[in-house]
């Protein structure tokens, strides 16, 4: 009406419907921006809090009190550990005692093997020498400090840990060796921890050698186990922990651990301290002492001829696997 009576024109009508539009429109959207934008504050306060919360002491390497920066660092680890009258049971089990008056030491030099039933407590004793939990009484001495005085960072550097399900990590083979080693690495480091770990060979026969990119499906279990060898071998620990594989009884995982030992026995440059839980106990018969568990206590301690005379626990071990096998 008021273009045929000449107060507007055809233009000014066309920009006025276009102009109403793009302004609900915009409307809308500060509206929806504004309670998304409410919506991200509640949840980043909540991201807040959890990057404000500090870890709990055992994974603390330096606390914010002066005490804690005082923690003890040695010059150099010798890799004595002992075990003394150490009882506990996790958290959330409080009434199921895991580990009772536990006494045990592992010298410098020493591959000890701990051997057991599923469930005797051997992998939480691993977990009490990695300080992620701390005992329930007894202590744990490292070169005759407790553990609980040193510095946890330092002490873990010092520590390599291959677990029973290694992780790798979607980059090549050589940066999945290198992964958390702080020192500077050449490539002959990287090949050196490979030898060391009997991966060298498998690597230079895939597509691209140490270049090769890990998929999921790229390597057997028992590959990547012994990538995860090389990784721990780099790192040139003072204390080695090997948790075999429960699910890996086969004759390469085997090979891998008698590799390691052989390594460490006849390198005299990469001496260090081993502990092993086995579960093949054909793996571990050159190991210098073998510590039977059973229960969260240990029953036998000796080198695997000692054991198999004394024709206890370990001996029935020994001899319902053999069984198994035939
Ligand atoms: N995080 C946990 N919380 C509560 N109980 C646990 C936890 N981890 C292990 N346990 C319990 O502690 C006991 C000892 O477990 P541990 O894993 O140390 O045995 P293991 O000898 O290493 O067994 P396996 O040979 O099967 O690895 C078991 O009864 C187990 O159920």
């Amino acid at each position: 009406m008021s273009i045929l009576h000449g107060k507007i024109t055809a233009e000014q009508l066309t920009k006025f419907i276009l102009y109403g539009e793009w302004l609900i429109f915009s409307t809308w959207w500060i509206g929806d921006g504004l309670s998304s934008l409410m919506q991200s504050v509640g949840a980043s306060e909540k991201v807040f809090q959890l990057m404000d919360s500090l870890p709990s002491d055992q994974f603390l390497a330096q606390g914010k009190h002066i005490w804690q920066f005082l923690r003890l660092k040695l010059p150099k680890l010798r890799g004595h550990i002992e075990f003394v009258n150490v009882s506990f049971h996790y958290p959330s089990r409080a009434t199921v005692p895991v580990l009772k008056n536990l006494n045990v030491s592992v010298h410098p030099n020493e591959v000890v093997a701990i051997v057991g039933l599923s469930g005797s407590g051997k992998s939480t004793l691993v977990n009490l020498l990695l300080r992620l939990y701390e005992p329930t009484s007894g202590q744990i001495l490292i070169d005759g400090l407790p553990l609980k005085d040193l510095n946890i960072k330092w002490l873990r550097q010092r520590v390599g840990y291959v677990g029973q399900e290694p992780r790798l990590f979607r980059m090549d083979v050589s940066s999945n060796i290198r992964y958390g080693c702080v020192r500077r690495i050449t490539q002959e480091d990287v090949e050196w921890a490979a030898k060391q770990a009997y991966a060298h060979d498998f690597i230079l026969s895939l597509p691209n050698g140490y270049q090769t990119i890990v998929d999921d499906d790229l390597l057997s279990g028992g590959q990547k186990q012994r990538i995860a060898i090389a990784r721990a071998v780099l790192r040139d620990p003072n204390i080695l922990i090997l948790d075999e594989a429960t699910s890996a009884l086969d004759a390469e995982s085997e090979h891998n651990v008698k590799g390691v030992l052989r390594a460490v026995r006849n390198d005299r440059k990469t001496q260090r301290a081993v502990i092993i839980i086995a579960h093949r106990l054909s793996t571990i018969q050159a190991a210098d002492r073998i510590v039977v568990m059973d229960g969260g206590q240990i029953v036998e301690m000796g080198d695997h001829i000692e054991l198999l005379t004394k024709n206890g626990m370990y001996a029935r071990l020994t001899k319902r696997q053999a069984d198994a096998v035939a």
